[in-house]
């Protein structure tokens, strides 16, 4: 069994962002103007901040945040603590925000940041302590009106939770509960939202779904693979378990598992959660080579790990006819070009994961106006929302006869453009 860590994938996604940028931006001829604008980010922060280790030594740590454009609201974006976050990866992952919150019709712009740092290295105290220290270092650059960061990779509810305890205890004491807003992804009792948690796996369910559906293909007994088996891998999967599909093979940051027969969703889970995280040694599945992941037999893949997995490395080997993109810029451009000449459908990103930021808007809606929603209310809400996003995607795709990257990038950009039009800032 494979018990050493994967090597991370190497930076290359502010060039593929640019890529898909520049490619829809060239096929609506957008304003040059605007164009410039929408290049660069707007703010570009970089911290070291020191923290005290249990062991009474202190280390310096390096955080980022990247606030790459506001025209259509507060910037919103998560936090990732992760060893590749970088400037670069920052950059990138902030303006896939922008795009994303445009294409999901919220009133947000574009921001990301995160952390250099491996998590698993360090106690929950001193993560506490990483948490606050960044928090009070970030300082106004975060705000409930302002600036929004959710969870990402390696962060989670309670991560947001001593990010709003920090923040808040920055403000007098007359001000602090007009402050709950200034992170979603809380847990529940701190101002959460019911469904967060499962918001993005269920947002990467409903999309395949929809493109099912619009395809006529049942997903009954369909065969599935996933990587990534965190908050966005666990729950994808246990969705489209729900539906009839079978999971066929997992891999996560340590190894991959594989079972034709299938992998029960839960029985993983449970397993993952007593195993520090990680799918190792999972009795009911077999261990193969990280690298021949992607070339297994399956009908949908679900890349919900890191950036930059279908690569030319492997593009041509994928077997599935579907790939629904539960990370953020999980397929590079040459890796999309090789998936789609072969005939393989391909749920970008930006579409495919908005279900996350959806469920924070629902979360910050829900604490600006005093209101507690069920979570029958908010998955609804989420339904609703992803099916007008999902059919307007699509419709366009088809209409111009292209990828549904593209019609996403497409459908993205012009609602920037119009607003800064109509500001009348570019007649
Ligand atoms: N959490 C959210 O609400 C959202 C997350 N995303 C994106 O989804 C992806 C996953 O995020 P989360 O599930 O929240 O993170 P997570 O931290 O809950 O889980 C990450 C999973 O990926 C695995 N992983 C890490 N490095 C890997 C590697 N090199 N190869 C294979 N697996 C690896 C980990 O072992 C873990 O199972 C990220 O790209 C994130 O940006 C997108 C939208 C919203
Ligand atoms: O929920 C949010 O605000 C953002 C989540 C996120 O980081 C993402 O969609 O990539």
């Amino acid at each position: 069994m494979i018990t050493k860590p994967k090597k991370q994938p190497k930076h290359g996604m502010l060039e593929n962002v640019m890529r898909q940028f520049n490619h829809a931006a060239d096929i609506i001829n957008l304003n040059s103007n605007i164009r410039k604008i929408l290049t660069i980010t707007n703010n570009e922060l970089i911290i070291h901040f020191p923290v005290k280790m249990d062991n009474g030594e202190i280390e310096v740590f390096t955080g980022y945040r990247v606030q790459h454009n506001n025209a259509l609201g507060p910037y919103k974006g998560g936090l990732r603590y992760h060893p590749t976050v970088d400037i670069d990866a920052a950059k990138a992952l902030a303006m896939w925000m922008t795009w994303k919150t445009s294409l999901a019709g919220l009133p947000y712009g574009g921001a990301k940041g995160g952390i250099q740092i491996d998590p698993f290295k360090y106690s929950i105290t001193e993560l506490e302590r990483i948490t606050r220290r960044f928090t009070y270092a970030l300082g106004d650059n975060i705000g409930p009106e302002h600036d929004i960061p959710a969870p990402d990779v390696n962060t989670n509810a309670q991560t947001m939770a001593w990010i709003l305890d920090t923040y808040m205890s920055t403000k007098p004491p007359t001000e602090r509960s007009k402050n709950q807003h200034v992170v979603t992804g809380k847990p529940i009792g701190s101002g959460g939202s019911e469904g967060r948690d499962r918001a993005t796996g269920y947002g990467v369910f409903l999309n395949i779904k929809f493109w099912s559906e619009r395809k006529k293909v049942s997903l009954k007994r369909k065969k599935f693979i996933v990587q990534g088996f965190g908050n966005v891998g666990y729950w994808a999967a246990h969705f489209l378990e729900n539906e009839g599909a079978l999971l066929v093979g997992v891999q996560d940051a340590y190894g991959s598992i594989a079972n034709s027969d299938g992998i029960m969703v839960a029985e993983l889970f449970n397993y993952s959660q007593q195993n520090k995280g990680s799918i190792l040694n999972f009795p009911n599945a077999s261990a193969f080579e990280n690298s021949d992941f992607f070339g297994l037999e399956c009908d949908i893949c679900i890349p919900a790990a890191l950036g930059n997995q279908i690569t030319t490395n492997n593009a041509d080997r994928i077997k599935a006819f579907l790939i629904a993109e539960g990370a953020n810029g999980p397929t590079d451009v040459e890796g999309e070009e090789i998936l789609l000449k072969k005939g393989i459908g391909v749920i970008p990103d930006i579409l495919c994961n908005s279900g996350g930021v959806i469920g924070s808007y629902f979360e910050w809606l829900q604490n600006r106006n005093g209101e507690i929603w069920q979570m029958d209310e908010v998955m609804a809400k989420l339904d609703k929302k992803m099916k007008e996003v999902f059919d307007k995607v699509y419709d366009k795709a088809e209409k111009t006869n292209g990828d549904m990257r593209t019609a996403a990038f497409v459908i993205a950009i012009e609602r920037i453009e119009k607003a800064y039009v109509q500001r009348g800032i570019f007649p």
